[in-house]
């Protein structure tokens, strides 16, 4: 809805649509009327457009794209509406005017905003460009390159700068509508020709084939295969050499090809994925509308290697004060140098810069080897070595020095989460915390709760995601969790193809074109061969503990490959070593490039095992790689690890690099076909019989015999029974 009310000269139209006042089409019907109400009213001189609720509006409603034809089609004319409108209109931003929203504000003739309010077009991030001609009003605005920079990133941006890039005429600290009403006001009767954006010539810039040709060059490298960075560059530059009009008809031409692509869909299914994963659910009936977190306004994390450092610089971003705990004072003064350059790092990137961080504050951040000074944290974070004994000894001493109720996390990516909490008197209070390397970058954090989790502590873990700036993913408790889990058996294939007669090279290239950031093999430089090795040494499948007499290439009656532990016999670790798949210019080097003693290496050894060279084609590549990974999501929703499909597409995309305009694997899955998936894994099965991750999945079969639903059905075919959340 839109509410229109008239006070002296300037009518006022609000749009309202709770939450965040997207413009559904009862929205804009209701803002056209409210315009052409306004333009026949004699006693009206000028237009306020502003939002319900403190939000000017986030944009097209984008669960209604599903009619796509009608909706973009709807918003263009209605900003034209605005802009050839008699009577000066003012839009008063207040909140967010993303998108849609940004749209409508740029066909109005004055633009106010308050100082917190953040505009941008995101159009981008969900498949789509802003294709109510906001890619040819804001060049005309603003510039070429700064439009650029938004349209094809679709960064929000805070009133200061749009000020600063004169998006808006002015901002206001207080009334922003008050503010809007005064300044139409003023305006009455001046002439509007210079307010219209679409009369209004490109701002040129000396070199403008240069900085388009560049630019292009820039968007496409980051795009990998996302479609909507390159038709907005092109929308803008079309904006840069056609007039307006002929550039509203590429602008359309583009979106036409976007709304039909398939990467609208999966970027806005990751967009409500993202937002239904927030919607934990316990089997004990517990959930995200019933449980309340406990405030966390001081923490811990113990120990300072890799993860605990970005932990500890996450935390501090959060600005959470924390006390940060090593074993002795060499360990602590290594990772306390390691943690401040991390903290200097992210002091720069930020507005405000070491002020705004406060990391030199002890009271703030706290270095110590002294377990005591845990007596009064409201929750900690253990980031030790990956390895069970020394989890449950320090789990055991939290447990007696920590104040009651304190939550204890432990920061595994595969340990038993009820081991842990075993050696501990609060079991209720242990949960699992899985962040991702670099810690205070990626954004994923995968929250396990176990068996005698409490739903206060699952709340709190959830709260916790949310300060530090994460997605928080709520899981079941099983070896792997859902996102290890899912990757062991990808890996396995990958490496199962160059037994075959593939090359890392090769295997990398397919999955990289694909859309991951990278392949496989070169990921398992980057993370190092030896965590992997140390993990099967710990699960007897190889190193001393293995029994003699076992086959080299099988386990427990299974394929198994021993490569990767031949190659770390060999100390190629990966990057940190120089020498992994591939060999890099020195230790700790990053420039990856094939190794001709890594090839002989492989034919050596298939000579060995008498295997059968032969070549792979890029679709066997793919599909054994993606399908066994998808093949286990199919059997993690049906052991209840996971509460939905769209639960693993969020871990996938924001934790393991997942092509995000692809949707996650369980969209990828469905946009494939389940019966292709399934008849794929039993072509492959019969060839591997000793493989069960090619083995298809019951819960695939029996979705295949189902007939194919759509995958918000999927979940409704599980008997309810079967969840281990
Ligand atoms: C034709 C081509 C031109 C296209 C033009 C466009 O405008 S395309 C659009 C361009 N615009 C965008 O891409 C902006 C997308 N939105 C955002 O970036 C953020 O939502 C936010 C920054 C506005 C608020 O962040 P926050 O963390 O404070 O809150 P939150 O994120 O949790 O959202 C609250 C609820 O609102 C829901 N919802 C939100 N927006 C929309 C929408 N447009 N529509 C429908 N629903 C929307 C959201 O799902 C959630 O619902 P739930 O789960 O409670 O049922």
């Amino acid at each position: 809805m839109a509410h229109y009310a008239r006070g002296s000269a300037v009518a006022v139209i609000r749009l309202c649509n709770p939450p965040v006042n997207a413009l559904s089409l009862a929205v804009l019907q209701a803002l056209e009327d409210g315009l052409k109400k306004a333009d026949a009213d004699p006693s009206v001189k000028a237009v306020m457009i502003c939002g319900e609720n403190g939000k000017f509006s986030a944009g097209a409603d984008i669960r209604g794209f599903s009619s796509p034809e009608r909706h973009g089609g709807a918003l263009g004319p209605i900003v034209s509406l605005i802009e050839s409108s008699e009577k000066p209109v003012v839009a008063a931003i207040e909140g967010v005017a993303l998108g849609g929203g940004l749209e409508v504000a740029l066909g109005c003739h004055y633009r106010i905003a308050h100082m917190k309010a953040q505009m941008g077009l995101p159009e981008v991030t969900i498949g789509l460009l802003p294709g109510a001609e906001g890619t040819q009003r804001l060049p005309r605005l603003i510039g070429v390159p700064a439009a650029l920079d938004m349209i094809t990133t679709g960064k929000h941006i805070p009133a200061t700068e749009a000020l600063k890039l004169g998006l808006v005429d002015e901002i206001v600290e207080e009334n922003t509508i008050e503010a809007a009403i005064r300044l139409a006001n003023k305006v009455i009767g001046q002439p509007l020709g210079p307010r219209r954006l679409s009369l209004k010539p490109i701002p040129r810039l000396p070199n403008m084939e240069a900085f388009l040709r560049e630019a292009l060059v820039r968007v496409k490298q980051q795009a990998r295969g996302w479609l909507a960075p390159e038709l907005c560059f092109q929308a803008v530059r079309a904006a840069a050499e056609r007039p307006f009009a002929a550039g509203v008809r590429r602008e359309r031409e583009l979106l036409q090809v976007l709304l039909t692509s398939g990467q609208a869909r999966a970027l806005q299914h990751a967009f409500f994925a993202e937002r239904a994963v927030r919607r934990w659910a316990a089997p004990s009936g517990a959930s995200w509308s019933s449980a309340a977190p406990q405030p966390v306004r001081k923490a811990a994390v113990v120990g300072l290697g890799t993860m605990g450092r970005g932990i500890v610089t996450s935390l501090v971003k959060a600005n959470i004060p924390l006390v940060a705990l090593e074993q002795n004072l060499e360990y602590l003064n290594k990772g306390r140098k390691a943690v401040m350059l991390l903290l200097e790092r992210e002091a720069m990137k930020m507005e405000g810069g070491a002020q705004t961080l406060d990391f030199h504050n002890p009271a703030r951040l706290h270095f110590t080897v002294d377990f005591d000074l845990l007596r009064d944290v409201d929750l900690v974070i253990e980031a030790v070595f990956e390895n069970m004994a020394l989890k449950k000894e320090i789990f055991h001493k939290l447990s007696k020095i920590c104040k009651p109720g304190a939550l204890l996390c432990t920061n595994t990516s595969a340990l038993n989460i009820d081991e842990i909490a075993s050696a501990t008197s609060c079991p209720q209070q242990v949960i699992g915390t899985h962040f991702f390397s670099p810690a205070h970058v990626m954004r994923l954090l995968e929250i396990i709760r176990g068996r005698h989790t409490s739903p206060t502590a699952i709340a709190t873990a959830m709260q916790l995601a949310k300060a530090l700036k994460k997605v928080g993913v709520v899981v079941g408790n099983c070896f792997g969790f859902v996102g290890n889990r899912m990757m062991f058996p990808y890996v396995q294939q990958a490496v199962f193809l160059l037994e075959e007669g593939s090359r890392p090279e090769a295997v990398d290239q397919v999955l990289e074109d694909f859309g991951f950031k990278l392949g496989p093999f070169r990921m398992s430089d980057l993370a190092g061969l030896d965590v992997g090795w140390r993990s099967r040494k710990d699960q007897g499948l190889t190193g001393p503990s293995l029994p003699s007499g076992t086959p080299a290439r099988q386990r427990h009656g299974q394929r198994y490959s021993p490569l990767p532990d031949l190659l770390c016999e060999q100390g190629r670790f990966g990057q940190k070593t120089g020498k992994g798949w591939y060999q890099y210019e020195q230790a700790g080097g990053r420039t990856a490039t094939p190794d001709p003693w890594l090839h002989s290496f492989l034919s050596h050894y298939r000579d060995t095992h008498h295997i059968k060279t032969r070549f792979i084609d890029q679709e066997e590549i793919l599909e054994r790689c993606l399908f066994s990974l998808i093949n286990e999501g199919f059997a993690i929703l049906a052991e209840g690890i996971a509460s939905g499909p769209e639960h693993l597409d969020v871990i996938y995309i924001n934790g393991y690099g997942w092509p995000k305009h692809r949707g996650g694997p369980m969209f990828y899955a469905s946009t494939v076909g389940l019966p292709r998936v399934l008849a794929k894994l039993q072509k492959y099965s019969e060839v591997h019989p000793d493989v069960p991750g090619l083995r298809p999945s019951a819960f695939l079969k029996k979705l295949v015999a189902a007939g194919n639903p759509p995958i918000k059905e999927w979940m409704s075919y599980l008997s309810q029974q079967s969840s281990k959340l």
